[in-house]
């Protein structure tokens, strides 16, 4: 199956050795937005488009797909209620760490030790992997209408996002999960002792997610919120709860 991710040009491959070996230009992106002849980026941006040229049967439909964002605190809930909309309305839920770890555990990934190394680190994966796999999977998906649940995280998956993909999709609006810290620590730890199997349902992990969090996720919503882009929902009450709210937003923004 052809995937997005080998779309990912040249300039990433060195960050297959981790995170230790990240070129300086991917893990200081701001210094790109405040520099836009920084060579290395400018090369990818035009390396990508050229590959979406030669794809045409790939393209999306004319109608943009219209996209809703799903934030909140690692625990909050994001999934559950992820698959409670899909249920009910006709989303398609695209999850970006369920894409990354996808990813890493793909037989001759080049990214695959890339991405462990900032997941377990409760750090945000640069996002042109991200980003990739995301409109990738969303023109495989033949749906019109996405969840894109835990993204955009961070300043960096934001910017590229808007390189990439606002030009092609509709942003509705951004569904904020709103659950004091204490909740999403106890339901992680729960949905780990419960068998996730993923790695970083851990203490040790969790505290460098919540930090990353608190640090690098907030400020985005807060600039969601200040162009008054923001759904919050009360994250705390029980699932059910919890949906009930998200089922009067949807409804209210147009969805049935
Ligand atoms: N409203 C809720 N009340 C109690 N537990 C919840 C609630 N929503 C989700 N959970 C549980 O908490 C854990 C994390 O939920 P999940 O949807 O995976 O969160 P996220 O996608 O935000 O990381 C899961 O084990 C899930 O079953
Ligand atoms: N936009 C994103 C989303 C997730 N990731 C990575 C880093 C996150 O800690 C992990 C897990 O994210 P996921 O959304 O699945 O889970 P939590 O909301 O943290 O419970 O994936 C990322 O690097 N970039």
């Amino acid at each position: 199956m052809w995937r997005a991710i080998t779309r990912i040009p040249k300039t990433l491959d060195s960050l297959g050795q981790g995170v230790a070996v990240l070129p300086q230009q991917f893990q200081h992106s701001q210094l790109y937005n405040n520099n836009h002849n920084i060579c290395s980026k400018t090369n990818y941006l035009s390396l990508h488009n050229q590959a979406s040229l030669i794809r045409p049967k790939y393209r999306m439909s004319s109608a943009k797909p219209k996209v809703v964002f799903v934030l909140g605190g690692p625990g909050a809930g994001k999934g559950t209620q992820c698959s409670k909309i899909v249920e009910r309305f006709q989303f398609e839920h695209l999850s970006a760490g369920d894409l990354l770890r996808e990813e890493r555990s793909r037989e001759g990934s080049e990214y695959g030790q890339l991405i462990e190394e900032y997941i377990r680190n409760g750090k945000i994966v640069p996002v042109e992997v991200t980003c990739s796999l995301l409109e990738n999977a969303m023109k495989n998906s033949g749906k019109s209408r996405f969840l894109i649940d835990g993204f955009p995280r961070n300043q960096d998956n934001l910017d590229g996002w808007n390189r990439q993909m606002s030009d092609k999709t509709e942003m509705q609006f951004v569904l904020f999960f709103d659950c004091a810290e204490d909740v999403c620590v106890k339901r992680c730890l729960g949905r780990g002792q419960s068998g996730s199997g993923r790695s970083d349902d851990n203490m040790e992990s969790l505290k460098k997610r919540i930090q990353t969090y608190n640090n690098d996720s907030l400020p985005i919503i807060k600039y969601f919120e200040n162009a008054g882009q923001v759904k919050r929902i009360d994250a705390s009450p029980d699932a059910d709860k919890v949906f009930q709210e998200v089922e009067r937003v949807f409804l209210a923004n147009g969805f049935q």
